[in-house]
């Protein structure tokens, strides 16, 4: 499978505070692949380094074959990269939201319409879309946002914690939402707490804690070398 996005040797420092000591991965075509960790692992960093958002850091991103270092608008171009405290505009309505993304996004006059029509879609918010975004709950606000994320149809969506804090339908809907666009093509690299829902929702996994990645492989390849019923054991086993 051809390789979409390749991470080698990443390294960060805030200050005095090593956040990322070489962390190294592949993201292929089509392929969920999900960082796992604990809090302060280092997961937002990597995405956010990926995402263009921190430019400051040693190693080597390269994105379509492309040095991210060098050719950060092209990258900004093919990914779309949901933040973890994403906020939209309380007093826009959903639907203007969605349109003053798109006429962001678009290239051309006619994708702006496209991209509005696939958002609607994906957020399923339906006539909610016309009302002020301060009156959405958690769940609804994280749908239109994750629908602006993946309106552009990206080469690669990055999710950070894409589900968190949702009650169990919307996570569902979320994943659901998520695992549509794979089959479209869009490459998926996010970040989560949760290991039994990454267990359902990605192709490979990475545990990382502390800046370092401790293992990596597919849920049933990393359960078995642990011989661990679920990744959450496994997680335990590799981190103590
Ligand atoms: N802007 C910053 N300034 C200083 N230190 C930071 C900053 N951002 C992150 N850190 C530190 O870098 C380390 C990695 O943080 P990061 O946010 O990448 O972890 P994380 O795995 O995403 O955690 P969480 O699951 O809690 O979101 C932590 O020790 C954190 O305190």
């Amino acid at each position: 499978m051809e390789t979409i996005l390749r991470v080698d040797n990443l390294r960060k420092s805030y200050g005095k505070i090593e956040a990322l000591k070489g962390v190294s991965f592949e993201v292929k075509k089509g392929e969920v692949f999900a960082l796992i960790g604990p809090n302060g692992a280092g997961k937002s960093t990597t995405l956010r380094i990926i995402a263009t958002l921190l430019t400051s850091y040693e190693g080597n991103v390269l994105f379509m074959g492309k040095n991210l270092k060098e050719n950060p608008d092209f990258v900004r171009e093919n990914i779309s990269y949901l933040p973890e405290e994403a906020g939209a505009y309380r007093n826009m309505k959903g639907i203007e939201y969605l349109k003053f993304m798109a006429n962001f996004y678009a290239k051309k006059e006619e994708d702006v319409e496209i991209f509005v029509e696939r958002a609607k879609e994906i957020s399923g918010l339906s006539d909610r879309l016309n009302d002020k975004i301060g009156t959405y709950s958690k769940g609804m606000t994280r749908k239109l946002l994750l629908a602006r994320a993946l309106m552009t149809k990206p080469v690669l969506a990055i999710l950070d914690e894409p589900t968190s804090g949702l009650d169990v339908i919307n996570a569902l809907e979320i994943r659901e939402i998520i695992r549509e666009y794979v089959k479209e093509g869009t490459s998926v690299l996010l970040s989560s707490h949760n290991m039994l829902e990454i267990e359902f929702l990605s192709d490979r996994v990475a545990l990382i804690d502390k800046g370092r990645i401790l293992e990596m492989g597919t849920a049933e390849e990393l359960k078995e070398k642990h011989s661990a019923k679920n990744l959450e054991e496994v997680f335990r086993r590799v981190v103590q």
